[in-house]
């Protein structure tokens, strides 16, 4: 089975409506159309530049895709702050993610929670991109995989094989996340390789083959090339390294198999 490379550059609350505009331009200068062959690249920016976005994307017809990094689980009505997955569609994302650590410890999120959302992204015909992953404590203690597998279930709890095979997951130890010390290629294999056993039997085998597993935390051009060689890891969730349009469209392009831009 083979699965597409995908990196998607989660922007988290970073850059306003103009300065996506100037990146979402110079990453897509800075990648011809031949390396969309090879890899799918996605933005992930904050929700207020979605639109402006949408409007370059469309409007010179890039062929990067883009997304939010949060949805309601609500459709619509008395949620004040909260934004509707039909929303997020109307405005032509493919993704969203949910359950992403700084949401799961900053806003309380569970795997219940994680589960509504993931639902409703998938009612709107979005791609949700599930996000699990241990803190340090766990991994110190040699409990990651069981750890993980335990959110993946909770996470996914009743989807059908269907909707499973709708799903990316991307597995983000929260130690690796922004502090540089990102995994090493072992690591993000050894729990990539468990979680695609996990969806064979929460689905079918022939559903876990082709789900996409992307590891994040502290991925950059330097490391992207053994994490996306790795047999289970199809690609990566990327937080700082999305925020510059050189490293970004590098770290695409090594994923794509190369050549450098
Ligand atoms: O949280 C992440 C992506 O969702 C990873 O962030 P960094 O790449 O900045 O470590």
């Amino acid at each position: 089975m083979s699965r597409t490379p995908f990196i998607a550059g989660n922007w988290k609350m970073n850059l306003n409506h103009l300065e996506a505009i100037a990146l979402v331009q110079k990453i897509a200068f800075s990648l011809p159309a031949k390396y969309f062959e090879k890899v799918d690249v996605a933005v992930i920016p904050p929700f207020t530049d979605i639109r402006s976005v949408q409007t370059l994307v469309e409007g010179d017809k890039l062929l990067l895709t883009y997304g939010a990094q949060d949805l309601s689980p609500h459709d619509q009505g008395a949620y004040t702050g909260d934004i509707s997955g039909a929303f997020l569609a109307k405005l032509g994302c493919t993704y969203v993610v949910v359950g992403h650590s700084e949401r799961r410890a900053g806003h309380g999120e569970d795997d219940a929670t994680v589960l509504a959302k993931t639902t409703a992204a998938l009612k709107h015909g979005l791609t949700p991109i599930v996000c699990i992953g241990e803190g340090l404590d766990v991994r110190e203690a040699g409990e990651h995989v069981a750890h993980n597998l335990e959110q993946l279930r909770g996470s996914l709890a009743g989807l059908s094989a269907d909707q499973i095979a709708k799903v990316v997951v991307a597995y983000e130890p929260v130690w690796a996340i922004g502090t540089g010390k990102v995994a090493s290629a072992a690591d993000a294999q050894e729990v990539c390789a468990a979680v695609r056993t996990e969806l064979a039997s929460l689905a079918n085998v022939d559903t876990a083959a082709a789900v996409r597993i992307l590891y994040g935390g502290s991925v950059s051009s330097k490391n992207v090339g053994e994490i996306v060689g790795q047999t289970d890891v199809d690609g990566a969730l990327v937080g700082g390294a999305s925020l510059k349009a050189d490293e970004f469209a590098t770290l695409c392009a090594i994923a794509a198999g190369g050549p450098l831009p």
